[in-house]
């Protein structure tokens, strides 16, 4: 089976292209290719698909072979790889993911894509459609009682579960503790992303994230979005903002008019490979 190892920012997947390949069990070709020591290495699995309402369908599993609705940075590279490697001609194009369309601008420098733009669609604050269990209109800065510390959490979902916290120091969280605490916690019922966010400016924001199925990781697309809006909802920031994270900067924008999320950020192959499981 051929793969294709690309990143967004340093959040990492292997790609499969299945209109020439064909995986049987994708959790656990995930588990298996993810691994950094037995495997190739990486955040999780990205199939490339046919739709049938869509130019392309992107299929996600995390690290530990669960199936997810989104992936704002693996979306980006699957623009860079399917115009890369001449799937299709067309700068802009639509890419299903979890049952939603996306709308995607790539921005190509001497014929290879190396940022795209994403319409990532409304930001869901619901309980129930994120899902959180809470008898509030919208989970906005609510304490939540995690080993031992209050913490206050806003929760937004980008089509996948996010729970941003806001705090001093990003570097002093204790991600590798605290991460799987709010992941598992019982108020999230298909578990949780969480973004530990810093605001620096108005206009800047600094980010680690630590995701469901897949622990820290170096950048979370839906996760920067999320984490704008939570600023906005919080009264933190202004719609456009730099999103700083320990890969590198994405760039998010809220469209007040659409009540959309916008994200531009880089796209970047690694290497090309070929695997023997299935
Ligand atoms: N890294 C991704 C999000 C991947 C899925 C997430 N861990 C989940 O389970 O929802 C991104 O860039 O958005």
């Amino acid at each position: 089976m051929k793969f294709t190892k690309m990143h967004g920012c340093g959040n990492d997947y292997v790609y499969v292209n299945c209109f020439v390949e064909q995986v049987a069990d994708a959790p656990y070709l995930s588990r298996v290719v993810s691994d950094r020591h037995f495997g190739i290495g990486s955040d999780g699995l990205i199939l490339i698909k046919p739709s049938e309402k869509a130019d392309f369908t992107m299929d996600m599993y995390n690290a530990d072979g669960s199936n997810s609705q989104m992936c704002g940075n693996g979306i980006r590279c699957v623009a860079k790889y399917v115009y890369d490697y001449g799937l299709t001609d067309k700068k802009n194009i639509t890419v299903e993911s979890g049952g939603s369309v996306k709308y995607l601008d790539l921005n190509v420098t001497d014929g290879k894509v190396t940022e795209v733009t994403v319409n990532m669609g409304t930001p869901i604050t619901k309980p129930g459609l994120i899902p959180v269990i809470s008898d509030k209109k919208q989970v906005i800065a609510e304490p939540l009682l995690i080993d031992g510390n209050t913490y206050e959490i806003t929760c937004v979902s980008m089509g996948n579960p996010h729970a941003v916290v806001f705090v001093e120091d990003t570097k002093a969280v204790e991600i590798e503790k605290i991460g799987p605490l709010f992941e598992h916690n019982e108020i999230f019922p298909e578990r949780t992303n969480t973004e530990f966010i810093h605001v620096i400016d108005r206009k800047t924001i600094d980010m680690r994230v630590w995701e469901r199925g897949s622990g820290e990781t170096l950048a979370c697309g839906t996760g920067a979005c999320a984490s704008v809006y939570a600023c906005i909802l919080n009264g933190y920031t202004e719609d456009t903002v730099t999103v700083r994270l320990l890969g590198g900067e994405l760039k998010i924008q809220y469209d007040r008019e659409k009540h959309t999320i916008f994200m531009t950020g880089p796209a970047v192959t690694v290497f090309d490979g070929e695997l023997n499981v299935n």
